[in-house]
């Protein structure tokens, strides 16, 4: 039987595609592939040369409905909207496509907040795993008892909107330089007449397509909720480590670190970690990380020798472009976070601190009930103070800045050494310091209350349709995890991550954000950022110091 090729929709085959009817993204058509003679996908996809595929020169259109109407026909359909240019995603689309050819339907996951789906091969084997966008925890479709909210509401996470999400975990694979930390091939798609979730709200609609996520299936054992992490490497913990931070992952929990397990050697520790679900990367703002791997001790080793030179290489402004480029639909302050935190990663690790240092640098503390910026925060305001009181880049005024800056900090640092002193740390020489040995902090209430304009914006107007009751309800059947074995311990890990999101969302929804700026006030602001980096760095690293004479260094 012949393969028989849409010739309007992406495929050439042995003459010219029409030029009117080029689409403005790669479309396979499931019906159109002949599975007989398509073996592998790999070899289908040399044979069969893509057209040009003319990337459209507009963002991505992310529909706010499920309701379309199609102007094709009723046939299952894949269309790559963001990820033609990255690797690998073109054989794992065509893979997918011969799939679904063949008829198999995706399969819906029991794991997760959000719809989640495995496509499988007709051999049974997993290809890839699809979430669509409108089945995110909180959108409309979400199958899981989330649903209620529209896409571009913020979502389980204030800095990211929902329905934004299969961008996010497209990016990460586009930033994932030559496969650094193992994101697997991940795309944006449109998928059209498959079955997916629809709510009721949604039920009556046929024909449908959904845009979700796509992204390569990969084979592991466990996920690393299920191990300790003494057999983790420390290689694959570095490298998961160093995407987090760059692209400060709000969302790294145990769950979405899957373990391949390797073989025993004398060093013991081989498996191999593959980090999934970056749908909460470079949020709008800065906000609250969660790095699961922080209090791991592979975290607290230095850097190697090719860790530290990926990390110089690391070009922040290239990036934000290839972002730009490719997925325009990812704003500015968005692109602007991932600037920031590249930044802080370059500069923290030539000054020889460690992924744990870092990692807390970046994560926020509770103190007494209370919840403080972290000192990326600190500085970032303390920048943005500098900016706003109109200081001068001479001398005086900045010695001037220091000193007001390090009075806060001081006030400040005798509050939390007040709070130490109420526990049961007596050491003197710690009680001493100045700073205390921590990183500078401000109360996060008190200290929103004075930059209100320097936060992320949410409309309390708006009306969300999310019933917070049955949000609660579920979130309360999650966190009983410690009753239900494994999941359960999953999803309180899970909860871990998300709760207190849900809470800061349910409170204020707001953090600090860089979209506000000119790109004059944006290059003035990193400057000011930089200046203070020095002596942060210093201050983090005589914690550590200290640390070590206390003997709390990590044994491994
Ligand atoms: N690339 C992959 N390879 C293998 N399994 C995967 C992959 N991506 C996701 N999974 C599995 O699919 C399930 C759901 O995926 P995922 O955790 O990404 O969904 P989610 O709804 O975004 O989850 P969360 O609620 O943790 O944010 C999980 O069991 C996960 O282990």
């Amino acid at each position: 039987m012949a393969v028989a090729i849409d010739q309007g929709y992406g495929f050439k085959t042995f003459s010219r595609p029409p030029r009117c009817k080029l689409p403005s993204f790669t479309q396979l058509d499931f019906n159109m592939l002949d599975v007989s003679q398509s073996k592998n996908a790999q070899s289908l996809e040399h044979a069969f040369e893509f057209t040009s595929m003319h990337k459209s020169s507009s963002s991505p259109c992310l529909s706010h409905s499920s309701k379309v109407k199609d102007d094709y026909d009723t046939n299952s359909r894949i269309e790559i909207l963001v990820g033609h240019a990255a690797p690998r995603v073109r054989a794992l689309v065509v893979e997918v496509a011969i799939a679904m050819a063949s008829g198999v339907n995706p399969e819906p996951t029991s794991s997760g907040l959000g719809g989640a789906y495995f496509l499988r091969a007709q051999n049974g084997d997993a290809i890839a795993v699809a979430k669509p966008i409108d089945e995110e925890p909180l959108a409309f479709n979400n199958p899981k008892g989330l649903a209620g909210r529209m896409l571009g509401q913020p979502g389980m996470k204030c800095s990211i909107r929902i329905g934004e999400t299969g961008l996010r975990e497209s990016a990460a694979y586009f930033l994932d330089h030559d496969s650094f930390a193992g994101v697997p091939p991940t795309a944006l798609v449109r998928f059209s007449h498959v079955n997916f979730n629809l709510n009721s709200l949604g039920a009556d609609s046929n024909p449908v397509y959904k845009i979700a996520s796509l992204q390569r299936f990969v084979n592991h054992d466990s996920d690393a909720g299920d191990l300790g992490p003494s057999s983790f490497s420390i290689t694959s913990v570095h490298h998961i480590g160093i995407l987090d931070i760059r692209l400060m992952n709000l969302d790294r929990h145990a769950g979405n670190i899957l373990v391949r397990q390797g073989h025993e050697n004398y060093a013991g520790a081989t498996a191999e970690l593959v980090p999934i679900d970056h749908g909460f990367c470079l949020p709008e703002s800065l906000d609250d990380p969660y790095f699961e791997w922080l209090h791991w001790p592979q975290a607290s080793i230095p850097f190697s020798e090719p860790e530290v030179d990926y990390i110089s290489r690391l070009d922040p402004y290239k990036d934000a472009e290839l972002l730009r480029t490719e997925l325009p639909a990812i704003g500015e302050s968005s692109i602007r976070v991932l600037v920031l935190c590249t930044i802080f990663l370059k500069r923290a690790t030539a000054h020889g601190l460690c992924l744990a240092d870092i990692g807390e640098m970046m994560t926020r503390e509770f103190q007494g009930g209370e919840e403080y910026w972290s000192t990326l925060e600190n500085l970032c305001l303390n920048a943005k103070d500098s900016l706003k009181n109109g200081l001068s880049d001479d001398n005086d005024s900045d010695s001037q800045h220091e000193e007001e800056v390090d009075e806060e900090v001081f006030q400040f640092d005798a509050e939390y050494e007040d709070g130490l002193n109420e526990s049961t740390d007596t050491n003197d020489s710690l009680q001493n310091s100045p700073t205390n040995g921590k990183p500078s902090k401000i109360p996060r209430f008190s200290s929103m209350r004075k930059l209100q304009d320097l936060t992320f914006p949410v409309n309390k107007n708006e009306e969300y349709l999310v019933d917070d009751h049955a949000l609660n309800t579920f979130l309360d059947n999650c966190a009983d995890g410690g009753n239900n074995g494994d999941d359960g311990a999953k999803a309180s890990a899970l909860m871990r991550s998300l709760s207190f999101s849900i809470q800061k969302y349910n409170h204020d929804g707001q953090c600090i954000s860089f979209g506000e700026m000119d790109d004059e006030e944006w290059q003035l602001f990193l400057e000011r950022f930089l200046k203070l980096l020095p002596k942060a760095f210093e201050e983090r690293k005589a914690m550590g110091l200290s640390k070590q004479r206390l003997g709390s260094s990590c044994d491994f």
